[in-house]
């Protein structure tokens, strides 16, 4: 038996067997390894690629969620974990960790999780991941959707994208309406990955020739729920139709819908539904504090600017019902200076307003921002520390959306709720229903700063900021009475004339659908029922055919201004921003049917009911919230749905929406003439405006005085309605009288001009004949210097001077044909003159050659000697 070498022993020698073995496998699998090195080296890239994919795809089934803590823990592409590693997303959230693995997997999900949670990267990861897998380029077109609620949400995701994604080599883009359709529709082919809001979408898909999505592998919506509300319907339902049935679908928002309804439309199969935070305690994040206070409309701006005052250091941001609120109150905010810098982000704004105001809240440390809902959604400015809602959202849900722009991600945030003592019980109620954990604070008087004063002023200056704000007051006004919760919202208790005084309104401006609700409601307080009970005041009920008349009448009208009536991108603002102009004035029209209905008259007159932007009669009609479009074609911005404003339920009657409404159900078109007639029968007169001359005579600027019509005609015209035959033919006199009058001025300037020319070449002839007789003349003299002779001939004919400007100014009527032919002879002359007469040159040598007796005015014997005496002197 040999000796073997204790390994315990320290100066003992290795086993050399031992060690030969060692070195032998170490050997191996380093040959093994170079062989398969040397292998992949041979094959082509695109080959690797797919084994890599095959292995990671295999790898999809072992995902294990509850082993998952980083996302490299996750079968996924190296480029997209370098593109996660980049932007420092190293650990998954709690979504991410539960939906990445099932969407890897193919499957439709639908998850929901607190704002904050880290949502978007929970669907992106996915997304990338998908178009890898199947080694998408550019040549296959497009292959993932991301449908966005709003264009900032939209733009937002599509930062996040770049950013993660970078590293592949799809191509990605954003459409959100805001800007050229034609520059869009040039690149949108090449488009693998595209971001986008469902309005300016379904434009694109009406609109550019080439764009299609029938190689759609993913649909993503974010903020589902609000995609799939009743604003968004029927856009989406459009979308869809164009989608291919065959295709993964992720929705994604912090309040998910479960609506069967919704999912069948989207043809989701088998969905998982992801809830991560069912079982929580509180629907909102735990990291944040919310708190509400109660107190009157009238004291609402003190309230916001008391608190500005105190959180000077913070960044915060205010949500309004409306944009017009939004926009006076920002202006006016400004003027008041509070210490912190102001920004405004609302619907109506410019997109690339919109995009500025968004980049700079992002990079601003301490600010604050006024903005209506399309804030409220997904938006993830860093480091808010307040958000304070304003105005009382529409419901719960609006609430969580709101309040979770801060407390974002791990971080510490604070939401204040102003309601009003009418708003305090239902929603308090609906709050804590949702797992809302909200407790009352109360305003210390002591540091209320009472601003209405200062308001006051600022709107006395300023004639646009009170239109502003009379804007601002019917806007808000208008918010509370469509909202559709009627146990929180009541518009009949706003304390009105308070409310105008707050905003420095020194009289509240009329608001007519107020007025005619009013009126519509029974004249006592209370009506005692026949059983003699005390029946609160209501709505009033409508017969079931009214009911159904009204119901065919909003279906009708939806499905016309959605599928062709309107224009998509406008939809998309519509959509964006709750109702639009148009709707709001058929909703009048409702009102209008409502309260024929009831037997009462609608007492306003439109003025252009066929028109979206409608011009009308200033302060009369200023509850119609007509609209200055400041900022483009956006629509105002009401969260309200408008099915609940009569309180119908347009969706759930199937019956209802089958029927084909009649004719005599559809508003009659009134147009532009019956209109202006209409006006017209008012008697409105038009304001004038009057200068005065230096002179200080009257003239009046506008309306244009007639010059054409006698002043008793007019008069007589001034008296009654409009009469157009008599009106036209007035036009045609004034247009004949305007001609002539231009005729005449026309000719009185050509007059003028001639004579000027005339004038001009007469001085021109006169400097021209100066100048020769200078020449000659100066020839003569130099001629005479040496001579020491004198020519005659060589001084200007005054007679030939005299005739022609005599001539000239005999008659100016026939001075130009005078002036040719004087022109013409004083060229005969001329050349004759030039023929006959000599000139300088000649005139010395003929001197000599024909000499002619010259009389000196001496006696025979002094021409002699004066001969004789030139003679010597020449020799
Ligand atoms: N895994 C992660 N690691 C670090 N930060 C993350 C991670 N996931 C998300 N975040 C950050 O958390 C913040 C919130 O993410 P995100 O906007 O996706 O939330 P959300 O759930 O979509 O919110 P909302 O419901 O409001 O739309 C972002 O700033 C994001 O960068």
């Amino acid at each position: 038996m040999g000796k073997t070498t204790d390994s315990r022993d320290p100066g003992a020698r290795p086993d050399p067997v031992r060690s030969f073995n060692r070195w032998k496998k170490k050997h191996r699998h380093k040959q093994s390894q170079k062989k398969q090195l040397r292998k992949q080296l041979k094959k082509p890239e695109w080959q690797v690629e797919r084994e890599v994919i095959s292995r990671l795809m295999q790898n999809y089934e072992k995902i294990n969620v509850n082993e998952i803590t980083r996302f490299s823990d996750f079968p996924l592409s190296k480029k997209t974990l370098k593109g996660l590693q980049e932007a420092q997303y190293r650990l998954v959230t709690e979504i991410q960790k539960q939906t990445i693995g099932l969407a890897l997997q193919g499957k439709d999900v639908l998850g929901a999780a607190k704002t904050g949670s880290g949502k978007t990267l929970a669907f992106l990861v996915p997304v990338l991941e998908a178009l890898y897998r199947l080694q998408w380029t550019s040549m296959d077109g497009l292959g993932v959707l991301i449908i966005s609620p709003t264009r900032e949400l939209a733009y937002q995701t599509f930062e996040v994208l770049r950013k993660v994604g970078k590293n592949h080599d799809f191509s990605a883009g954003l459409i959100i309406g805001g800007k050229d359709l034609k520059h869009e529709a040039e690149r949108i082919n090449n488009i693998n990955i595209l971001v986008c809001t469902p309005g300016r979408l379904l434009q694109h898909m009406d609109e550019t020739i080439c764009f299609h999505a029938t190689n759609l592998q993913m649909l993503v919506l974010d903020e589902a729920d609000r995609i799939l509300d009743m604003g968004f319907a029927d856009t989406m339902n459009a979308i869809i139709e164009n989608l291919p049935k065959k295709r993964q679908t992720l929705l994604f928002s912090a309040t998910q819908t479960k609506s069967v309804k919704d999912l069948a439309r989207l043809s989701l199969k088998n969905p998982e539904y992801i809830w991560v935070h069912e079982k929580a305690k509180y629907s909102t994040p735990a990291t944040l504090e919310q708190n509400y206070i109660v107190c009157e409309l009238q004291q609402k701006i003190s309230v916001l600017y008391s608190f500005l005052r105190s959180h000077l250091k913070k960044k915060s941001i205010v949500f309004f019902s409306s944009c017009k609120e939004v926009q006076y109150l920002y202006r006016v905010f400004c003027r008041l200076r509070p210490g912190i810098s102001i920004l405004a982000l609302h619907g109506r704004q410019q997109q690339m307003r919109r995009m500025e105001v968004y980049n700079e809240f992002v990079h601003k440390r301490a600010a604050v921002l006024f903005a209506t809902d399309i804030a409220a959604r997904g938006l993830d400015f860093p480091a808010v520390n307040w958000v304070l809602q304003f105005d009382c959202p529409e419901d719960a849900n609006t609430y969580i959306h709101r309040a979770g722009r801060t407390a974002r991600y791990k971080e510490d945030g604070e939401a204040l709720l102003i309601l009003l003592p009418s708003e305090e019980k239902g929603m308090v109620q609906q709050l804590l229903q949702k797992k809302v954990p909200v407790k009352e604070i109360k305003i210390n008087p002591e540091k209320l700063i009472d601003v209405q004063k200062k308001l006051e002023s600022f709107l006395a200056q300023d004639r646009d900021l009170k239109e502003r704000a009379q804007r601002c007051f019917v806007s808000y006004i208008r918010s509370v009475y469509l909202m559709k919760d009627k146990e929180i919202f009541d518009v009949s208790k706003l304390p009105i004339p308070e409310y105008a005084l707050s905003l420095g309104l020194a009289v509240a401006p009329r608001v007519r659908f107020l007025q005619r609700m009013q009126k519509l409601q029974p004249t006592t307080e209370q009506v005692v029922s026949q059983d003699n009970e005390v029946i609160e005041p209501r709505a009033p009920s409508l017969t079931s055919d009214e009911v159904e008349e009204f119901r065919a009448y909003f279906n009708e009208k939806m499905s016309i201004l959605q599928k062709g009536g309107k224009r998509p991108e406008e939809t998309e603002y519509r959509l964006d921003d709750g109702i639009s102009d148009e709707e709001k004035e058929d909703e009048e029209g409702m009102e209008e049917k409502l309260a024929k209905a009831k037997g009462s008259q609608p007492q306003c007159v439109r003025s252009d009911e066929g028109s979206q932007k409608t011009k009308e009669v200033p302060v009369q009609f200023l509850d119609r919230d007509e609209e200055e479009e400041e900022d483009g074609l956006d629509a105002d911005f009401f969260k309200v749905k408008r099915h609940n404003v009569f309180g119908l339920n347009l969706k759930e009657n199937k019956t209802s929406q089958k029927k084909e409404p009649s004719k005599s159900r559809l508003k009659k078109k009134v147009t532009k003439v019956a209109e202006a007639k209409k006006v017209m029968k008012r008697n409105f007169k038009v304001n004038k405006k009057i200068t005065f001359t230096d002179e200080g005579e009257l003239v009046q600027q506008w309306p244009q005085v007639q010059k054409s019509v006698s002043k008793e005609t007019e008069e007589e015209d001034d008296a009654g309605g409009i009469n157009l035959d008599k009106a036209k033919e007035r036009l045609q006199e004034e247009d004949k009288f305007d001609k002539e009058e231009y005729r005449k001025k026309i000719k009185a300037k050509h007059r003028e001009k001639r004579l000027k020319e005339r004038e001009a070449r007469r001085e021109a002839n006169k400097k021209q004949a100066k100048v020769k007789d200078e020449e000659e003349a100066f020839l003569d003299w130099s001629d005479d210097d040496d001579d020491n002779g004198f020519d005659p001939s060589t001084l200007p004919d005054p007679d030939k001077y005299r005739s022609s400007e005599e001539s000239d100014s005999e008659d100016l009527e026939n001075k130009t044909s005078d002036t040719k032919k004087k022109q013409g002879m004083r060229k005969r002359n001329n050349r004759e003159v030039e023929d006959v007469g000599p000139t300088g040159q000649n005139r010395k040598k003929s001197k000599w050659e024909t000499l002619e007796p010259v009389d000196t005015g001496l006696s025979l014997a002094e021409d002699e000697e004066l001969v004789l005496h030139l003679l010597r002197s020449q020799s």
